[in-house]
Order: structure tokens, then sequence, then C-alpha cells
């Protein structure tokens, strides 16, 4: 075990990379998948399942902890790890995105953002300072500094007066995080989907000397070839001896691409949202169980994986479950759904290792292509 937070390359393939982020709770293998813990819960999931198949960190959200139970009474309750039963390594974000996209009466200015809360009407301040305070008080072991996500697509002006309060943040963000060794705070690159906007962001933060960077403003929309062609441009001006989140990413097709241009770690709600609503990822591609025709087909979703929920339980039973409107149906989809991205994610791992990765990457895009055989 380490006190220190550190990354260590294995392997290149390509821009791809094989590493770990060792930290005191754990190791994390990247290329790394982080399923969403929004509330301090992978939703329909036991924590020791969400071990099981292969999470070595999952994600919290600031946001939402903050208002509910409160950040003040998670430290009372010995840090987050504790209170949702995690022992391994927790990254939060900062809160500021989901401030923009679920709080009411929202308000940005250069100190921070006030809204209110869009469970009680609450009336609440963020700052670079609080966000780190609060990521501090769940005992988070990677935090993110707060910054501004601007929607694409925006004026070049919007873009760039967003990307330098970011910075300015993320100077404010570092500050207040000083030095904890065990644990690391990570800056986000912004600049939307204007070139000298991104390097301008990745160079001024590489310059902070973060422990960790990750992408930001990205996933919002925006066609998966833009979010291609700024990552091929970001990439290469951050360091290669630190870790790269891409935030907010995605399908396995983005996860794919996303490898291929240098991305380290993700996180996305697609395979738990989608799970809860009937979308099941396999190798095959995607399967929606909530369509007619698997209502008397036996097979299961991959009776090749060493995940029950994928082996165990046929794709008849499954729609059912969901015409049914059973509780059963979100936690044996989002079982499959997660099963699936960490094998696709250990599979991405083990194809570097052994430099095989563009191989990999076309043979599992063609068997998406082959469909639900
Ligand atoms: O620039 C960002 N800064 C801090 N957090 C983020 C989270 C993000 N999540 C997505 N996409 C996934 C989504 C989840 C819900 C709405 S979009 N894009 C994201 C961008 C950012």
């Amino acid at each position: 075990m380490t006190e220190k937070f550190t990354f260590t390359l294995h392997a290149t393939d390509g821009m791809a990379r094989r590493g770990t982020v060792s930290m005191p709770r754990g190791d994390i293998r990247t290329p790394a998948f982080m399923p969403v813990g929004t509330a301090g819960t992978v939703k329909a999931m036991y924590p020791g399942q969400v071990r099981e198949l292969g999470s070595d960190i999952i994600l919290g959200n600031t946001y939402h902890l903050m208002l509910r139970p409160g950040a003040e009474r998670v430290a009372k309750l010995g840090g987050l790890h504790v209170f949702a039963n995690w022992p391994h390594p927790i990254l939060t974000d900062s809160g500021g995105f989901q401030v923009m996209s679920l709080a009411q009466l929202r308000k940005l200015d250069e100190n921070g953002v006030t809204f209110q809360s869009h469970i009680d009407g609450r009336r609440y301040e963020l700052t670079p300072e609080r966000s780190i305070e609060i990521q501090g008080l769940l005992d988070s072991d990677i935090q993110m500094q707060l910054d501004e996500c601007v929607a694409l697509p925006s004026s070049e002006a919007e873009i760039e007066r967003a990307m330098r309060l970011s910075l300015r943040w993320a100077e404010r963000s570092k500050a207040a995080f000083g030095e904890q060794p065990g644990k690391a705070v990570f800056g986000i690159v912004q600049g939307g989907d204007v070139p000298r906007l991104r390097i301008a962001s990745a160079e001024a933060l590489r310059d902070m000397d973060f422990k960790g960077y990750s992408i930001g403003g990205l996933a919002v929309g925006e066609p998966q070839h833009v979010m291609l062609e700024i990552l091929s441009i970001t990439t290469p001006v951050l360091p290669a001896e630190k870790p790269r989140y891409l935030m907010g990413v995605g399908t396995p097709d983005d996860i794919l691409e996303s490898v291929a241009r240098g991305v380290d770690m993700f996180d996305c709600v697609m395979p738990t949202r989608a799970g809860r609503h009937g979308l099941a990822f396999t190798r095959f591609g995607k399967v929606n169980l909530k369509n007619a025709r698997h209502a008397e087909d036996h097979r299961p979703l991959d009776e090749a994986s060493d995940c029950p929920a994928s082996r165990d339980y046929s794709r008849a039973y499954l729609h059912h479950l969901f015409k049914a409107n059973e509780t059963l149906a979100a936690m044996l989809l989002t079982w499959n759904n997660l099963a699936y991205y960490q094998q696709l994610m250990a599979g991405i791992r083990g194809a570097i290792d052994e430099r095989r990765f563009e191989d990999f990457r076309l043979a599992t895009k063609a068997g998406w292509a082959r469909g639900d055989i």
C-alpha cells in the first residue's frame, strides 16, 4: 500500500495507454471505467457487486451529497467510504456542473455559483474553496476543481470567458486543496470546440502542476466526431506522466475511440441509467428488453459471460420483469451493463498490454455491428 498518489505507465499502443493509479485506498487499473454513485450508491447495486465485477473506483456527486444528507453530516458519520461501505477509491466532482443542470435560480459570478436546492429550495453557495472543503468532508480521494462548462454550440467569446474563469478557479481550487499526499485534485480543461482555447487551457493547467487532468466541456450534446477532434488536440498537450479523465463519457464506442486518443479514465451514467430503462449492453450490441420480440426468447443476454445477470436469466424473463415494472428488472440489467463495461475495460487493458489495441478496437466494433445474433 502507498501513502502517496502515483501514476505509472506500463505500456502504450499508439496513443492508447495502460497504467495504474496507486492511492492509499487501492490501485486503479487504467484505462478505467468509474460507475456513477450519485447519492452515495451505484443505483440498484450492492457495493460488493460493483467491486466484484471489476470496479476499482466509483464516482460520487458533490451537488447531491451536499444537499442531502449534507457534507458535514457525512463527515460526522466517518466520510463517504464508511457511510456507503465502499472502502476503495472514490472520485468526486466539484458540484458545479450539476448546479448548472439541476439547481434552480442559479447565479454565477467571479466568486462562484449561488443556487437554490431542487430538493427543498434552500440557498447554497459553491466557491472553489467551498467545493474543495465539501469534497474533503466527504473524504474524497480524487477531487475536482470548480469549473464552468458551457453548452455547445456557444460563441467563441462565451467559451473563452468560461475557460479563463475556470483557470482562475483552478488556481483557487488547487490552493484550497493544499498538499494532501494520499489524495489528488485534478484540473479540468475547458475551451469548448475551439482548438486554440483548448490548447491554452491545457497549457495553463499543465503549468499549474496538478496530479491529474480532466477533460471537461464535452459529452454535452456535440457529435462524436467533434468530441474526438477536441480530444486529439487536447491530450498531446497534457503531460504524459499524469492521468487523463474524460468527464461524462460514454458509450462503449465513445470509450474505445477516446482510449485510442490517449484517455485513461471515464465515468458515465449510461450503463446504470440505461439499465434501469431496459437497455442492455452486450458484446453483440444493444438490446432493448422492453421490445416485444424478446417475449419468448429463452436465451440469456450472453451465455459466455461470467456475470449471473448476463448468463442465468432469459431475455423473455427480463422482458417480463420490465413489463411488470418489477424491481429486479433494474437490478439485473444494471448488473449486466456494469459487468459488460468492466469486461470491455479489461479487454482494452489486455489489448494495450499485448500491443494489439487496434485489432481489439476493430473486432469489438465488428461484434456490435454483427448485432444481436
Ligand atoms: O466540463 C465539465 N465539468 C465538470 N463536470 C462535467 C461533467 C460532465 N458530464 C458530461 N456528460 C455526461 C452528462 C451527464 C448528464 C448530462 S451530460 N459532460 C461533462 C462535462 C463536465
